[in-house]
C-alpha cells in the first residue's frame, strides 16, 4: 500500500516549502499545497514543488458559479495535480462542470463540512444539522456529481466510506496523541482516520511546525 500522508505545506515562502517538503520526502506519500502558498506563488511555485516527484495535491476549495468554477480548474490543468479541491455546498451542477473541465489523471474532491467546524458554528451559517448529516448529504451530491471523492473529518470518515465503497477519501484535521488542536475542532488520530477508511491523510502542523519536520513524519507514519 502506498503511504497515505500528504504534508500540508501552509506558507507563503517558496524557499521554505521546497526545503520543507525535501526535508521530508522520504516519509510522505505526497504534498499538498492550498490557498496560502498558491497565493503567494501560484503556478511557478507549484511547479518548483513539483520537481521533487511527489505527486501533488492542489487544495484551492473553488467555490463560485460553475462557469467560473470550470473556467478556473481548465486554468489549473497545466499544472496536472494529482488532487485538486472544490466545495461540495457550490452545488451538483457547479461540481458537475468541474469534473468535466479537469484533466483526466486529476482527482476531482468535495470538501464537506470543514475541520474547524462544530455543530454551533454550522448552526451560525444556517445550518441546522449536525456534522455528521451534513457531510453524509454532502457526500451523496457529490457523489451524484461524479466527482471522485470527498474531504471530511476523521468522525465521519468510517460512515462516508460505508456510503460511497470506491469513494476517494481526504481526511484532514488529524492530530498525534498529545499534539496541539490549533484551530482544528473535529479530530482524530492519523492512526483512527487510516482504519475508518481515510485513502489520504492531510498532516501540517504536527510534522511542519516540530523542531526536526524528518522524525515527526517518520514517528507518525510509525503509528500507522
Ligand atoms: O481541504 C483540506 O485539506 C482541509 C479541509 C478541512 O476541512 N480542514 C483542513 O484543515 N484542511 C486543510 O488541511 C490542512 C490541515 O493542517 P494542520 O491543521 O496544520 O494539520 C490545512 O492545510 C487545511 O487547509
Amino acid at each position: 500500500m502506498s503511504n497515505p500522508v500528504y504534508v500540508a505545506i501552509d506558507t507563503p515562502d517558496l524557499d521554505h516549502a521546497v526545503k520543507l517538503a525535501k526535508s521530508v520526502k522520504n516519509h510522505i506519500g505526497g504534498v499538498k499545497l492550498g490557498l496560502e502558498f498558491f497565493c503567494a506563488n501560484g503556478h511557478h511555485g507549484v511547479h518548483e514543488v513539483a520537481k521533487l516527484g511527489l505527486p501533488i495535491f492542489l487544495d484551492l476549495k473553488l467555490h463560485d458559479i460553475p462557469n467560473t468554477v470550470a473556467k478556473a480548474v481548465q486554468a489549473l490543468n497545466g499544472l496536472a495535480p494529482a488532487i485538486l479541491t472544490i466545495h461540495a455546498s457550490g452545488g451538483r451542477a457547479m461540481m458537475e462542470d468541474a469534473k468535466a473541465a479537469a484533466g483526466t489523471n486529476t482527482k476531482v474532491v468535495a470538501v464537506t463540512v470543514l475541520t474547524s467546524l462544530d455543530d454551533h458554528d454550522l448552526s451560525r451559517v444556517g445550518v441546522a444539522d449536525d456534522p455528521h448529516n451534513q457531510v453524509e448529504r454532502l457526500a451523496d451530491l457529490a457523489r451524484e456529481a461524479g466527482l471522485d471523492g470527498i474531504v471530511c473529518s476523521g468522525q465521519e470518515v468510517k460512515a462516508a466510506h460505508k456510503a460511497w465503497k470506491n469513494g476517494f477519501f481526504i481526511v484532514p484535521g488529524l492530530r498525534p496523541a498529545g499534539s496541539k488542536t490549533g484551530d482544528q475542532k473535529r479530530i482524530v488520530t492519523p492512526r483512527q482516520a487510516r482504519d475508518d477508511g481515510a485513502s489520504v491523510l492531510v498532516i501540517g502542523r504536527p510534522i511542519t511546525a516540530a523542531e526536526v519536520p524528518d522524525d515527526a513524519a517518520r514517528a507518525i507514519v510509525g503509528t500507522l
